[in-house]
Order: C-alpha cells, then structure tokens, then sequence
C-alpha cells in the first residue's frame, strides 16, 4: 500500500533545502551551519589536490580546516552526478539533528550556485575498508580488542538508527567504506544517501535497490523489499571481514570461495576458527567464534531469521554459548542477481501488516535457552 501522506511530507521538506534561500531557514531551524563556497575554498587550500583525502560516487572528499580551528571532511558534489544531488538532500535530510558517538556528524553544508558541499567532522584514521582491506592497510595494528569494539560500536549505532530515533532509519549502505575511524580507531558510521527513513507501523518499502556488491541482503536485492533486516544483513557481512581482514566481494580461500559461503562451510566442518585473519596473533577464541556466529545469524536467508540490533547487542556484549543448531543457511550473493549502486528502478512503496518479518513464514528468530546458553563464570 502506498503512504502519500509521508511521501508528500518528505518531498516538501526536499524542497526546502534544495535551494540557497530556502536553506538559510532550515538550518537555523536544524542546528545545520551554512558556509559559503569561499569559507571552504579557504578551509582546502583552493581544493588543493594534498589535501584530497577520498573519492566515492558523490565526488571528491577534502580535508580542511575552518576559521575556528576545527578539522573537518568537505565533500564535494560532482558536478555531473544527478544521483549525487538526491543523495545530497537525503543526506542533509536524515541525519540533521541526529547525534550519537557511533554516527558521523553532520556539520554543515554549502548550497551556492552549482556547488553543493557536505562538511563533516574529520576521521583521523579513514574509513576500516583501508585500515583493514586495502593493500596498504594497517590489519596488524587491528588487535582483536580493536576489533571487537569497533563490531560492538556499530552494532550500537545500528540498533540506534533502528531502534531509538523516531521515525526510525534504515542505513541501506553499511560497508567498509562508510565506516570511518576516529584516532582511538572508534568507528562510526557515515553516508547516509541513500538512507529511508521507515515509520514503525511500515513492514517493509518497496523500493529501488540501494547498496553495494557482497553487502546486499538476497530479499531486497531480488525483490527490492527493505527492511531493517537489510541493514542486519549487511552488518553480519561486515563483521566477517573484520574477524577475517577479507572483503565479502572477492572470492578468497584454496576453493575461491565468496567469505560468507566459505563461513558456512567451516561452521559445519566445525574449523570456524580458520576464519580468523592471520594478522590476529592473539585472540579469545570462545569470544571469537562467538561474534562468527552472531555475523552468521545476521545474514540468514530468511530475513525473519536475523536478530534485531539489540538482540545483536546483547550476543555480542554477553559470554552466551550459540547454539549451531539455531543458525540456518546464509543468502548468498549469487541469490540475488543484482549489483551495486541503484540498479533497480520501482517507486518506493509502503507496506503495513501485522506481520513485521514482511511476508516471511519462517519462525522469528528469539533469545531463548535453545538459541544461546549462558556461561558459567571461570
Ligand atoms: N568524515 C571523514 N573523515 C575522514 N575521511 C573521510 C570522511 N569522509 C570520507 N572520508 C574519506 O573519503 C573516502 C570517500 O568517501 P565517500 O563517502 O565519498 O565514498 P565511499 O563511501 O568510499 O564510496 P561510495 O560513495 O561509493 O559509497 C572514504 O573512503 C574516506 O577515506
């Protein structure tokens, strides 16, 4: 069923900030600094090409420094990107006003003439996909404690976005790429888009496919059905690269297998700690094989199988032993035909129903005694 009156809510307040006067009263509203093209120009050094520090399907990322002192991301809209434009508002749009330690801020932007311009807060170490997939990445100096608050701080970002902002928000592009590292390698998470945001009572949105290769639930890539168990999708992919240092979107292993089909072959062959990317040298191995699991039930093929992020939360924080027997199989990649960016062209559509797993008979997967098991304290 579509919902009108939210679509025409949320092209109104577009159209409010889509242009230089109009957004002069959005942002003294929304707690949103407006800079001019020359305050930024300064802050890069005339966009000067040492400080580019990035370049993603929105444009080019720079890093300045403002008037007052503060370091900061500006984020260049390419002139020719008409994607870049929507994503500019859905950006401003979403995340004005949300603040949480585990999101990227929004400072502010710039709309003058032609230049559209995002300014965030800087991230010393860059985004996890370099520190920890890239051919020059620091995985060595990723220990395991690192490792496993930077699994935990997303988990609380997400369940954040899913569970305490009103309406709540569906992130649609959790990836390495847009987790950002802060000096003490704290992440948070950053792009938002192509982000929904998804009123309580909606099951899912119909939608085009936003996302990227290897990180896309089969459901919404095949049928463009979105919920929230997308986004748990895309952070179970996650937390395998982060246990294995490798990309879901390569084939690895002897076999040349994709990572998530790999998993699930060393969780039946019960050798799940060969996951475990060399780099590690020293690691808890319960607390280890523990997280693989929870990453296992985050990409079930049956989206109603995956944990909400609290659930997440809560596996993640508490020694429970997981039972294999509770995890089915993952939806692979292959499943779903599709790749990348905004490939699938359908208006969005809102479903309401009772029935929140949208339209999945399986049994909802539940924290019981049959799922996890306590611990005994050693
Ligand atoms: N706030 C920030 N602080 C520090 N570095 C940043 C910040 N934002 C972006 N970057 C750097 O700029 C790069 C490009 O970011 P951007 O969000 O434009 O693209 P992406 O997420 O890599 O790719 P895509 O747009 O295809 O999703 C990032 O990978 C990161 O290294």
């Amino acid at each position: 069923m579509r919902c009108s009156c939210f679509g025409a809510l949320f092209s109104r307040k577009r159209h409010l900030i889509d242009s230089e006067k109009n957004l002069e009263g959005f942002s003294s509203e929304n707690n949103l600094s407006l800079f001019s093209y020359i305050e930024l120009k300064s802050a890069t050094d005339n966009f000067h090409p040492s400080n580019k520090i990035g370049r993603g399907g929105f444009g080019t990322v720079y890093k300045g420094i403002l008037r007052n002192g503060i370091i900061v991301a500006v984020k260049v809209l390419s002139a020719d990107s008409r994607q870049g434009v929507r994503e500019f508002l859905t950006e401003i749009d979403i995340i004005t006003n949300i603040k949480h330690s585990n999101l990227v801020e929004l400072i502010g932007c710039c709309v003058e003439g032609s230049n559209r311009i995002l300014v965030y807060e800087y991230l010393e170490n860059g985004s996890l996909d370099r520190a920890l997939l890239g051919s020059n990445s620091d995985a060595g100096r990723l220990n395991w404690y690192i490792r496993s608050a930077i699994c935990m701080s997303i988990a609380r970002g997400l369940m954040y976005l899913h569970e305490e902002l009103q309406p709540p928000v569906v992130h649609r592009d959790i990836k390495a790429s847009n987790i950002l590292l802060d000096r003490n390698f704290l992440p948070k998470i950053g792009d938002f888009g192509v982000a929904k945001l998804f009123p309580d009572d909606i099951t899912h949105i119909s939608t085009r496919v936003a996302g990227t290769t290897g990180y896309l639930a089969p459901e919404y890539a095949l049928k463009g059905q979105l919920t929230k168990k997308a986004d748990i999708y895309s952070f179970g992919v996650l937390v395998l690269e982060i246990i294995s240092g490798r990309s879901n979107s390569k084939s690895w292993s002897e076999m040349g297998i994709p990572l998530l089909e790999w998993t699930w072959t060393l969780l039946e062959e019960e050798r799940l700690t060969e996951l475990v990317d060399a780099a590690l040298k020293d690691y808890p191995e319960d607390q280890v094989i523990r997280y693989i699991k929870v990453a296992l039930f985050c990409t079930q093929a049956a989206a109603g199988r995956r944990p909400s992020m609290s659930q997440v939360v809560e596996m993640l924080s508490r020694p429970v032993l997981i039972n294999n027997q509770e995890i089915t199989r993952p939806g692979y990649m292959e499943d779903s035909g599709k790749t990348s960016r905004g490939t699938r062209a359908t208006n969005s559509t809102f479903s309401r129903s009772k029935d929140s797993t949208s339209g999945d008979t399986t049994t909802p997967f539940s924290l019981t005694h049959d799922t996890v098991t306590e611990m005994s304290p050693r």
